[in-house]
């Protein structure tokens, strides 16, 4: 079994030694996605709600860069600066998700995210 590497313009580029996904048979593994502008690399401007929805689009960007999508999430896990956010935060990501068959989740709030960020999400997905 050969892990193929993904990569788009339309998601942010690693800012450090990690691919923005592995692809392994019909899975997905997507490095977590911090709020930065694929464009420019930088920190979008905004709190947690517009953090979530950057971080969610550079999700999908990368999802379907590897051939799949929010649909075929089986689990993410969510990394809150401030568990303060948490109310705000899952009403950006319920957006994408839903709640009815939303994938398995864990969300933990951790000292500091890279680049300052006050989220970060990273999910694994299927390919059918
Ligand atoms: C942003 C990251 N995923 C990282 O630094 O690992």
């Amino acid at each position: 079994m050969e892990k193929e590497v993904v990569s788009t313009a339309a998601a942010p580029a690693a800012i450090g030694p990690y691919s923005q996904a592995i692809k392994l048979a019909n899975l997905v593994f997507t490095s977590g996605q911090i709020p930065l502008d694929p464009a420019t690399g930088t920190m979008i401007a905004g709190g947690i709600e517009e953090q979530a929805r950057r971080v969610m689009e550079n999700i999908k960007a990368v999802l379907e860069a590897g051939g799949s999508s929010f649909a075929k999430v089986v689990k993410t896990t969510c990394f809150l600066k401030d568990m303060n956010d948490f109310a705000k935060f899952n009403t950006v990501y319920q957006e994408y998700f839903g709640s009815d068959g939303a994938p398995a989740r864990s969300c933990v709030a951790v000292a500091e995210l890279p680049k300052g960020a006050l989220c970060e999400v990273e999910a694994i997905a299927y390919i059918d």
